[in-house]
């Protein structure tokens, strides 16, 4: 397999790719993110392309260059990672006892050719009481997170189910990520 070079300063997304055992390399996009898209799934895929744009121009044409992002989506709106306390918490206020989207895009670019899909997965939470929100947004967790919460943190409490791929919650949809991959080889090798 070609060079796999993830463009994202994500440590989560590190996680998630080492567990699935693939190795890669790390090129954060420094690029300043510009959103143009109003459907979240839409503006994901917008983003997680500008990442992979922004290094596939700096380097060797025969890696595979991969950016993603995610957001929330809750009636029409979008939330991004919060600008402040108050901004997470009027998030939580908002996600507390119903049910939510996330939404991650994932941009793929390899020798000129580009990939971009993106997955789906809805999060119910529970009730969520003005103390608990406190409390959650008093350790930190929540400000460099989409929706100012972690799935994978101490806002599991808060989770009353989901539907779909948990990784993509987390922020990186490994197992569709992978039947792209394949999907890839199989065209290129059908090529040869
Ligand atoms: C909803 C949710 C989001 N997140 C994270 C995933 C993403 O890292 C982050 C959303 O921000 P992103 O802008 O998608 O990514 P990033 O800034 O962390 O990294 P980069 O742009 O360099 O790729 O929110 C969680 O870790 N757990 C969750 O439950």
């Amino acid at each position: 397999m070609k060079t796999l070079i993830l463009a994202s300063a994500s440590p989560r997304r590190r996680e998630i790719l080492k567990q699935a055992g693939l190795d890669f390399e790390v090129i954060p996009s420094t690029k300043e993110e510009v959103i143009t898209k109003q459907e979240p799934k839409d503006a994901v895929m917008e983003l997680a392309l500008q990442k992979a744009e922004d290094i596939a121009g700096r380097v060797d044409g025969d890696c595979m260059v991969v950016g993603a992002d995610t957001v929330v989506a809750m009636e029409g709106s979008i939330l991004g990672k919060p600008e402040n306390k108050d901004d997470a918490a009027r998030m939580l206020r908002m996600l507390s006892g119903s049910r939510h989207q996330v939404y991650t895009g994932v941009a793929c670019i390899c020798g000129g050719k580009k990939h971009v899909f993106y997955e789906e997965t809805s999060v119910f939470f529970y009730p969520v009481s003005e103390d608990e929100i406190r409390c959650y947004i008093e350790t930190g967790e929540p400000m460099d997170k989409a929706g100012a919460y972690g799935i994978q943190g101490r806002a599991a409490r808060f989770i009353r189910r989901i539907e779909g791929d948990y990784y993509n919650v987390v922020g990186f949809p490994v197992a569709s990520f992978l039947q792209v991959l394949k999907k890839w080889d199989e065209r290129s090798s059908s090529r040869t």
